[in-house]
């Protein structure tokens, strides 16, 4: 059996070592390189590698991307940071590379991932809505990677449905106490030393409300989504954008 040829960018990192011993540990992978801060990104195309997976930092990721994608090298994305312009651009390095794939994935677990789609459906059922994310005290960005694609989610789907857009009843108060606004949506960020990363999703509507709430309690929640997506990004050519459009069909059902 051929191996695929991986690196892990990022790799003394927090997640980029669970990554590095989830990468050993499957059998038909090999990895190849593992890359941190200062290291030659030469040393990818030296090792031959055919899939690399970036959990560095959003200071770093645009950089690291924009040599992995020109090299012909696939990339698997989990650093945060992403906005509608650092996505053009990764497109752009991908179009100059026909065949090359990336995957810039907010959240690997499939937790999140059905959270995300929960609050997608829930979205224009209810007249109100709230993000609260929670996270250990190191995380560099917030609110976090999860929080801002839910809410942007929920806001399509608002939008979509015809609601109008919420109305936030404070006349008076502290400046940030409600909050981030993502695209309409209030979005709380709690940095908490004992967490990982937890994210509630709120709804209210007359006389009821709703939670949507995921917990990853170990960095091992992120594992099978990593791979999932080093083993099928070589065959999707261009950005995908979301793990949720590589779990389509992996069962054979319809996917999430
Ligand atoms: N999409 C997902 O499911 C997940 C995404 N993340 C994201 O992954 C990123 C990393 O998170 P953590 O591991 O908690 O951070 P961390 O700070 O523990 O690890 C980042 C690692 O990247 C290294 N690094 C920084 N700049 C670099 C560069 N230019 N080249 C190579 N290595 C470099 C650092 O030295 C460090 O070892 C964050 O953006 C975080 O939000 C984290 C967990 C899950
Ligand atoms: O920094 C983290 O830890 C995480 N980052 C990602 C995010 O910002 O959404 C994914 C997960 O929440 C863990």
């Amino acid at each position: 059996m051929s191996t695929l040829r991986v690196a892990v960018i990022g790799a003394k990192g927090r997640i980029g070592s669970e990554a590095v011993r989830a990468v050993e540990a499957a059998d038909d992978l090999e990895l190849v390189a593992a890359l941190d801060r200062d290291d030659r990104l030469d040393a990818l195309t030296d090792a031959g590698v055919q899939v690399a997976v970036d959990l560095t930092h959003p200071d770093a990721v645009m950089s690291n991307l924009e040599y992995v994608v020109g090299q012909g090298i696939h990339a698997v994305v989990g650093t945060t940071g992403w906005t509608p312009e650092r996505l053009a651009a990764l497109e752009g390095w991908l179009a100059a590379v026909p065949g090359t794939g990336a995957l810039v994935a907010p959240n690997f677990s499939i937790g999140a991932v059905l959270t995300m789609r929960f609050a997608q459906q829930a979205a224009r059922w209810f007249e109100s809505v709230e993000v609260i994310e929670l996270h250990h005290d190191n995380k560099a960005d917030a609110p976090s990677g999860t929080a801002t694609r839910t809410a942007q989610l929920i806001a399509a789907a608002r939008h979509q449905a015809g609601r109008a857009p919420q109305q936030d009843p404070t006349t008076h108060g502290l400046q940030g106490a409600r909050g981030a606004d993502v695209d309409g949506v209030p979005v709380h960020s709690v940095r908490l030393r004992g967490l990982l990363a937890h994210q509630e999703v709120l709804f209210g509507g007359t006389g009821e409300t709703l939670t949507v709430r995921h917990d990853s309690l170990h960095h091992s929640s992120f594992m099978p989504g990593i791979l999932l997506a080093v083993r099928t990004v070589p065959t999707v050519p261009g950005l995908t954008y979301g793990l949720e459009h590589y779990l389509a069909g992996t069962d054979g059902t319809e996917g999430i």
